[in-house]
């Protein structure tokens, strides 16, 4: 019997997630006279990530939170992009910084994202966020990492006791969503490039995470009938990892690309940034 899978809907949960957070800014702007500021910091021109800053600019304004950009040129060094980020961090205007991520393969991009302070780290990049992540206890989540919680909470996926498999391990989303789930009592086992047989891994999952960047490369075939499936890629051209026509045929819950996991990426950025501004203009009053 062909089954279609329930749609989970990142588009409509982010909206009413950056609705909560306009008014928590407009608060907070209220109380102090300080409107809540994140600075997005950009190395060098690539296009992808040229949209994605601009898309993260667009709904600061929408939600009354403001930004500033820093954009730095291709040929910037690890050292100077430290001292940018050293600037911000000591800037008592900005509450939250973000930098997009990739930087370009001659940036250390460990050193540069240690430059961030962890009460301003917002997007949930630094060894402090990930430690806090890692352990259960309060801090920013890495953003896309966070935003798939959160849908999986708006669907009620209760995590615990399922086995969840992890397509991909970058810093940014393999490894954090896997401790996440963890963290949830999910059972997990990570996949990436040199995994021996990656089909009989997925057949397993009763909830699939593919965070690869590698485009429909989960077929449906290898889908668990009824499992819930998370498609965290963001490939050239707005395809996902996962091949939705067919994995949509076996799955009960599947977040489409665009419209799933993407906009509770921003979501997440956003409602992290108000957090962070309560916290520090609360501390300087
Ligand atoms: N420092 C960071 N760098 C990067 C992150 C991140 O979370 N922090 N994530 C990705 C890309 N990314 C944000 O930066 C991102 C990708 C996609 C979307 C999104 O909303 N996509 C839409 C479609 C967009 C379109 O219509 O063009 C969707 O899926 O519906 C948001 C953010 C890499 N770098």
């Amino acid at each position: 019997m062909s089954r279609t899978a329930r749609l989970m809907d990142g588009t409509g949960l982010a909206r009413r997630i950056v609705e909560e957070t306009a008014k928590r800014a407009a608060d907070i702007t209220e109380r102090t006279g300080t409107a809540p500021c994140l600075a997005t910091v950009l190395v060098g021109e690539d296009p992808a990530s040229v949209t994605y800053v601009r898309m993260k600019q667009n709904r600061c304004r929408k939600a009354g939170i403001e930004s500033r950009h820093v954009a730095l040129p291709a040929a910037t060094t690890t050292a100077e992009l430290v001292d940018a980020l050293g600037a911000l961090s000591a800037d008592p205007g900005v509450h939250g910084i973000l930098l997009q991520h990739p930087m370009g393969p001659h940036i250390d991009e460990r050193a540069a994202f240690e430059a961030i302070a962890p009460w301003k780290d917002v997007d949930g990049v630094t060894l402090a966020s990930f430690s806090a992540m890692g352990f259960g206890l309060p801090g920013f989540t890495s953003c896309t990492p966070g935003g798939i919680m959160r849908l999986l909470d708006e669907y009620d996926v209760d995590p615990a006791g399922k086995r969840a498999v992890v397509v991909g391990r970058s810093a940014i989303l393999g490894k954090p969503v896997g401790m996440l789930l963890l963290g949830r009592d999910a059972t997990v086992t990570y996949c990436h490039s040199r995994t021996a047989d990656l089909s009989s891994a997925v057949r397993e999952a009763d909830i699939v995470v593919a965070a690869v960047g590698r485009p429909r490369l989960i077929r449906g075939q290898d889908i668990k009938p009824g499992a819930v499936v998370i498609d965290a890629g963001y490939n050239p051209g707005n395809v996902g990892d996962v091949d939705f026509d067919t994995a949509r045929e076996r799955a009960g819950l599947i977040t489409p690309v665009p419209g799933g996991v993407g906009p509770m990426t921003i979501a997440t950025l956003l409602a992290q940034t108000v957090e962070a501004a309560g916290r520090q203009l609360a501390a300087s009053v």
